[in-house]
């Protein structure tokens, strides 16, 4: 197993990927591509202070709702995009959707389809969570051998960075023909508003 999040969206990837291994099952993992933005403007303003604001990044003309799409923590959020990429190498069977939002809010129901979509057995199940209330996310039960419980590190579920609401409903606008072409595609809904 490999993994690294700039996989689905390099464009070079699914060929070189599949010039190793045509068998080769694939997951991503995804969330409402607002939120992403956000998330992933946040934790590069984490290691770059000095940073221009989010809606100075995220807009061409922020007055007409111009969206900069060549701005990274946009680009990515274009699901569609990257996945027609993906499937002129591998067929949609091969390739499997995390929902971000429910792996949090009920991490061993997406855990049954991964492992449904691997054809492995269904070991990890509820038992195996607990949530966590201060982290707000949910949490690895101790292993039944040994170790300490698994939660994910500091750096995660960072307090997001407010962006203001005519921002945000733009952005909202921009990727909503994207997100429904994007449900169109792999068969399922992720309700993001
Ligand atoms: N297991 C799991 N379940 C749900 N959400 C998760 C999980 N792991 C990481 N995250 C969230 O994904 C966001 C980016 O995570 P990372 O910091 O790991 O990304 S990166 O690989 O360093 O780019 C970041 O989102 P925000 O916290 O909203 O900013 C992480 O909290």
């Amino acid at each position: 197993m490999e993994k690294t999040p700039s996989y689905f969206v390099t464009k070079e990837t699914p060929h070189r990927i599949s010039a190793m291994s045509q068998e080769t099952k694939l997951i991503v993992v995804v969330r409402d591509p607002v939120t992403r933005a956000i998330s992933d403007y946040t934790q590069t303003l984490s290691k770059t202070p000095d940073l221009p604001s989010f809606q100075d990044l995220a807009f061409r003309n922020h007055t007409l709702g111009i969206v900069d799409m060549s701005w990274n923590a946009i680009r990515i959020g274009l699901y569609a995009l990257h996945l027609e990429n993906w499937l002129r190498y591998f067929p949609l069977t091969q390739i499997h959707f995390v929902s971000g939002e429910r792996l949090i809010t009920d991490p061993a129901g997406e855990l049954s389809r991964v492992q449904d979509f691997l054809g492995v057995k269904r070991i990890v199940t509820d038992k195996h969570f607990y949530f966590n209330r201060t982290k707000g996310f949910p949490c690895l039960k101790k292993p039944e051998s040994s170790g300490s419980p698994r939660c994910l590190g500091k750096s995660k579920g960072r307090t997001h960075v407010q962006i203001d609401r005519d921002a945000i409903e733009q952005l909202r606008d921009f990727y909503r023909p994207y997100n429904v072409k994007f449900y169109e595609m792999v068969g399922h809904d992720f309700k993001w508003e």
